[in-house]
């Protein structure tokens, strides 16, 4: 049977959302692991002012595509922008472009979403649901397609507990959701959308539960795999180690502690933190597009791609390394020095945010307005509390997956391409891709550089002087308003001072004697 390269050796590849994080992992590692791949059309919108071909000529400039850039220093001839907006009808191609991907594309891979956690329904529908379904109808025009690949969530279906790999009966009939919003006024469905997202927390986990349905009503017309991943973090390997660029999931917290904004936040220590590296994701998909051309399953295949049941981590862990590297790897410029702490207390968690969050922001806003400055941290805590208060939900609790069709897919795999297309995370070192993940956030997303560790390294030190001085004033303070106004602690006070001279009398004394 032909390896992964030789399959897609000559292949027209349809990608949706190549300019986000998992897109662009997705064309680097075709253009790099499957050189012979034929065209890449990628179906990009116009954005802040830049064309299309602007934008991914930009995303080719990208520290990511250093090496295939050292392969093959042409690799963009093989990219074709298809302008696209997905959230008008027939997802606004020219009817040129229609004709020239059907009469051409192979495999399609879906990554497009809206991931925010607060979008309203409305649009999140119009792009997760309504996208999907225009994507599938032109699939069905096209005359040579061979593998549909969906990018799904993990939490999809986070209102269960044990999540198998199965399309579940959505929560409602996404047809009929559609039909009903398209008349009502945003006011109403603002309303009315926590009683229809029901157990799920947010539009974007619903959205995609409705999506997975309207993709498999397509299954008996077309091959379809829908890959489902959980928390998707930083590089484990490739192309290099570390790399991420946005602040989504886990990345803008542990960014956050890093700088020493954040100090607490609700998550339970013992939860499994279900992260899976970018390229593990990558990897699995693209094993998945030969998978579906190669075998042509009658169903579609769900795979959850997690790392929970096979190798598990925890938030407490995750915690303590992010910490412990964030103090060896220091962020420039912390506000304090990071020590966050994670917990599954509400009252406590709410405590911590008072004394560790608002009261150093107050302080802070205070010190900038004095010196004629905007003040901003108070700002800056209320949207870092508005973010963390979206992401709560999946750090609290933990969820099992099933990961049959994952293990079924890399027995399927030549050693080769088990090598080539790594997605085993029973090799994943913890300890060591924490530590790269936090030097990519400092390198990649804040371009930090790191020849200001040593720098960085002193900012802390003089934080850690400041918050001893500053404590020891603090106390210093208390006492003297309290003996003020106590006789007892007046009594107290003079005790232990007239103690302390007691001892330091008797060791002049003892040590004049020994003289
Ligand atoms: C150290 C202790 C560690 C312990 C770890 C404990 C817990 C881990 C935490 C989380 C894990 C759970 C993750 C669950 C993921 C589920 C998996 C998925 O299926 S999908 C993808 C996940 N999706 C997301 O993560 C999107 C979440 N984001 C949003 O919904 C929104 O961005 C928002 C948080 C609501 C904020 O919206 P807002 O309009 O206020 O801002 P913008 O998005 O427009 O961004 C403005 C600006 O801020 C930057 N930004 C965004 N998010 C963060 C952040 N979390 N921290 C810091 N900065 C952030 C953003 O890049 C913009 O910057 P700029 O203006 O320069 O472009
Ligand atoms: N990140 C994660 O932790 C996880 C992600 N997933 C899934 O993986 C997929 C990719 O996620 P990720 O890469 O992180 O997301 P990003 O937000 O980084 O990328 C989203 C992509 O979708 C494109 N897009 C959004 N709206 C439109 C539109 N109206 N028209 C055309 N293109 C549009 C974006 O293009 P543009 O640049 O123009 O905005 C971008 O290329 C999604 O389906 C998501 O649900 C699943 C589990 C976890």
């Amino acid at each position: 049977m032909a390896s992964i390269a030789d399959y897609y050796a000559g292949k027209n590849v349809l990608i949706t959302g190549a300019t986000g994080f998992m897109g662009k992992v997705l064309v680097e590692k075709l253009l790099r692991s499957c050189p012979e791949v034929q065209t890449l059309y990628l179906l990009v919108r116009p954005k802040a002012g830049q064309s299309m071909q602007e934008r991914v000529s930009d995303m080719m400039k990208c520290k990511l595509f250093d090496r295939v850039r050292e392969d093959n220093p042409d690799f963009h001839q093989k990219i074709v922008p298809i302008s696209s907006e997905l959230t008008q009808p027939a997802l606004a191609i020219s009817p040129e472009d229609v004709e020239r991907l059907t009469s051409c594309v192979n495999i399609i891979f879906h990554c497009a979403a809206t991931i925010r956690f607060d979008e309203p329904l409305k649009h999140a529908l119009q792009l997760n649901v309504i996208a999907t379904q225009q994507l599938l109808n032109l699939a069905q025009q096209m005359h040579h397609l061979q593998a549909f690949i969906h990018i799904s969530t993990a939490y999809a279906n986070c209102n269960r507990r044990h999540i198998d790999e199965i399309i579940y009966p959505p929560p409602v009939e996404p047809k009929k959701l559609i039909d009903s919003l398209e008349w009502m006024e945003d006011s109403i469905v603002r309303d009315i959308t926590p009683r229809l997202i029901g157990e799920r927390p947010n539009t974007y986990t619903y959205t995609k539960a409705l999506a997975e349905c309207v993709v498999q009503k397509e299954s008996s017309k077309l091959s379809i795999g829908i890959i489902r991943p959980s928390i998707v973090g930083a590089s484990w390997q490739e192309p290099f180690p570390g790399w991420i660029d946005n602040f989504n999931g886990p990345s803008g917290v542990f960014i956050a502690a890093g700088k020493g904004i954040l100090r607490t936040m609700r998550a339970n220590n013992d939860a499994v933190a279900d992260l899976i590296p970018v390229d593990v994701v990558i990897n699995l998909t693209l094993a998945a597009g030969w998978y579906t051309a190669v075998h042509r399953p009658k169903a579609a295949l769900v795979y959850n791609c997690t790392t929970g049941g096979i190798n598990p981590f925890h938030w407490g862990e995750i915690e303590h390394h992010v910490m412990s590297s964030f103090k060896r790897n220091p962020l420039e410029q912390a506000f304090r020095r990071p020590n966050a702490n994670i917990t599954s207390n509400y009252l406590m968690n709410q405590y911590w945010i008072l004394v560790s969050h608002k009261f150093p922001a107050l302080i802070y806003d205070l010190y900038l307005r004095l010196s004629g400055q905007k003040p901003q941290m108070m700002r800056i805590f209320n949207r870092l509390h508005k973010a963390i208060g979206l992401l709560e939900y999946f750090s609290s609790q933990d969820w099992e997956w099933n990961s049959e069709n994952m293990n079924m897919l890399m027995s399927h795999l030549s050693p080769e391409d088990r090598k080539t297309f790594n997605f085993d995370v029973r090799q994943l070192n913890w300890p060591e891709y924490i530590e790269n993940y936090c030097i990519g956030t400092k390198k990649y997303v804040l371009n930090e550089d790191m020849s200001d560790i040593p720098a960085a390294r002193q900012h802390l030190r003089k934080l850690r002087n400041i918050r001893y001085t500053f404590n020891t004033l603090l106390l210093v303070f208390i006492w003297r308003v309290f003996i003020a106004r106590s006789q007892m602690a007046r009594n107290i006070w003079y005790f232990v001072v007239s103690l302390c001279f007691k001892f330091l009398s008797y060791f002049r004394a003892s040590s004049t004697l020994t003289n």
